[in-house]
C-alpha cells in the first residue's frame, strides 16, 4: 500500500536503502498503471531530464561553498528534490533492466580503490 505522507518520508524512514527505494517506487507506478510507459529508454530520457533541471541549479552561480552556507532553505528543498528525482530515475532505471543497483555500486567502489590505490605523500 502506498503512503504518501510527508511526515513518513521525514521521522519513519530514517534509514532508507535503495531495496526501500525500488519497491516503492515499482508500487507507485503500479497502482497508476505506468510500467507500461517506463522502458529502460524512457527512464533514462527522464533521468536525463531531470538532471538537466539540477544543473538549472546551479547555472550562472559561479562556484558553491560545501554545506551552501549562503542559499536559502527554499533553495536547499529544491535541491533535494532534484536531487531526489534524479535518484529516483536512477533507481527505477536499474529496476527495469534487472539490475541490483547497491551490490553494483558496491562492486563498482571496489574496483575504483584497486584502480585508484592509495599512495603515500613523499
Ligand atoms: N512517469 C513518471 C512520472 C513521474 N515520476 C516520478 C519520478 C520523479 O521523482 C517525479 C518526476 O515528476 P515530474 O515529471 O512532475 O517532474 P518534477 O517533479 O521535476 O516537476 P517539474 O518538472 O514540474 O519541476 O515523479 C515517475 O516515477 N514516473
Amino acid at each position: 500500500m502506498e503512503n504518501n505522507s510527508y511526515e513518513y518520508s521525514r521521522k519513519v524512514m530514517k534509514d532508507v536503502s535503495l531495496q526501500e527505494l525500488r519497491d516503492r517506487l515499482a508500487e507507485f507506478a503500479k497502482v497508476r498503471g505506468w510500467d507500461q510507459y517506463h522502458s529502460p529508454r524512457n527512464l533514462l530520457l527522464a533521468l536525463v531530464g531531470e538532471v538537466g533541471e539540477l544543473s538549472e541549479i546551479f547555472q550562472w552561480k559561479g562556484e558553491v561553498a560545501r554545506g551552501l552556507p549562503n542559499w536559502t532553505s527554499d533553495d536547499k528543498e529544491h535541491l533535494e528534490e532534484e536531487l531526489s528525482d534524479v535518484l529516483l530515475y536512477l533507481v527505477q532505471l536499474a529496476d527495469v533492466c534487472g539490475l541490483d543497483l547497491g551490490q553494483a555500486a558496491l562492486t563498482k567502489i571496489l574496483k575504483n580503490a584497486q584502480k585508484y590505490p592509495i599512495t603515500k605523500p613523499t
